[in-house]
């Protein structure tokens, strides 16, 4: 089919039966808490508004820095090109399903932030499941925040706060930005710490869906419009993966090694430079990595080889026609040709890529956690049966050899 040329430019919204709702956690007001968006199958609304993708311009700011571009013209670039976009859920919106949700715990890439894969967290909340989308605090992301106190000197007193509304009360926001390699640094150790972290944050974001389940009830310094009770016996908690891109992929392998309530990993064109070799014959849980045809090379793919096994399901797909960023949400925001140039997009329409990478981690996650829904109708793709796949890898592996 040819390409529109005036392709209507947005986040696709979820295709199951579930309206998407979308809210922000952050347990405390430090670096050390945990920070996530949440995906949830909710009523559906009329009138409820939609957030915003991105939600502050420091984010731009930061993704400025990762691209090692100026701060005060890439703003503007990046708010003309992208500053109107909402994204596919309903903002607060009252949590709905009539059975228990799996859980998925979602890890973001480097330089980038917990809003900006929400056409697959909104795919996957549409379809049933619960998704926190972590923002990691290891100095990957582009930019987070936390909050610090403002000293007792700064504190506008009680009254005027109440009366001016302002919803953190003496809380400022801090914020935390991307944190380049410098010149000369080696890799591998700052990698290493940041996914040992990452890891880690995903795992506490999990403990603290745990207790949210339990219907205690727990602080959220972000106040939101949400409701936190209604999330009481939400979660099927014996059904719960983790899933990441790119460095996020990384952080799926260091999670499933961690943490076996992790009952398997999605790793979307998984980065495995931060991983030691020695935690893959660790990783008891089946793998799915599903890959672009641009991005991989031999080391990496036979790093991801390493955690082949005769016994544990490690599978892999490479889409044609992907690249990098065919993952994250950018490659539904500019027109085909900006989108290209800056390789925000492969030759592979983006809603396909898209879908068949939504289709084929809903059968691996039925096939691993055991639902009982349709999503066995796509278990072809987990092995590459498509015109658009490729099973395996499209990289030549003898070359590393040699
Ligand atoms: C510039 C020098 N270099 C710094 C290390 C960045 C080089 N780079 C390729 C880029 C990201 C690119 C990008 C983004 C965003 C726009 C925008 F214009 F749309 F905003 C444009 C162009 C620039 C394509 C990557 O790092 C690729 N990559 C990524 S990209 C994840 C991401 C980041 C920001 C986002 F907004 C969305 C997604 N996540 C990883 O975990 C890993 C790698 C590489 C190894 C491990």
């Amino acid at each position: 089919m040819g390409s529109s040329c005036s392709n209507n430019l947005g986040i696709p919204p979820g295709n199951g039966p579930n309206a998407v709702g979308c809210t922000d956690f952050m347990m405390d007001h430090t670096a050390e808490g945990t920070f996530f968006r949440l995906y949830y199958p909710c009523q559906e609304m009329e009138s409820a508004e939609k957030p915003d993708w991105v939600p502050c311009k420091e984010y731009f700011n930061g993704l400025a820095d990762f691209m090692k571009m100026n701060r005060a013209l890439s703003e503007r670039i990046f708010n003309y090109l992208f500053g109107s976009f909402k994204i596919p859920a309903y903002l607060d919106a009252p949590f709905k399903s009539n059975e228990k949700c799996p859980v998925i715990i979602f890890s973001h890439g480097l330089g980038a932030f917990r809003t900006l894969y929400s056409a697959i967290c909104a795919e996957m909340a549409s379809q049933g499941f619960i998704v926190a989308s972590v923002e990691h605090r290891d100095q990957s992301a582009s930019a987070t925040y936390y909050f610090c106190d403002k000293p007792e000197s700064e504190r506008s007193n009680a009254s005027l706060t109440k009366s001016s509304g302002a919803t953190q009360q003496n809380l400022v926001k801090e914020w935390m930005y991307y944190r380049a390699l410098r010149h000369g640094e080696s890799e591998f150790p700052l990698r290493n710490k940041q996914v040992k972290q990452r890891a880690d944050e995903c795992i506490l974001a999990l403990d603290k869906l745990t207790e949210i389940n339990s219907g205690i009830s727990v602080q959220n310094v972000l106040e939101t419009q949400f409701d936190w009770s209604t999330l009481k016996n939400s979660m099927d908690l014996c059904r719960i993966a983790v899933m990441g891109h790119s460095f996020g992929g990384a952080t799926v392998i260091e999670a499933l090694c961690k943490e076996v309530k992790f009952k398997c990993g999605v790793a979307l064109d998984s980065w495995m430079t931060p991983l030691d070799d020695e935690i893959f014959p660790r990783v008891k849980q089946p793998i799915f990595f599903i890959n672009s045809e641009k991005f991989q090379w031999a080391g990496n793919i036979s790093r991801m080889k390493k955690l082949d096994s005769a016994v544990i399901q490690r599978k892999m797909i490479t889409i044609r026609g992907t690249v990098h960023q065919s993952f994250p949400d950018f490659t539904f925001l500019t027109g085909n040709w900006i989108g290209k140039l800056m390789k925000l997009k492969g030759e592979i329409d983006p809603e396909l890529a898209i879908d068949l990478c939504n289709k084929a981690t809903l059968a691996f996650l039925q096939r691993h956690l055991g639902l009982e829904k349709n999503f066995n109708q796509w278990d072809p793709l987990i092995d590459g049966e498509d015109e658009n796949l490729i099973p395996g890898t499209n990289v030549n592996l003898l070359q590393s050899a040699i």
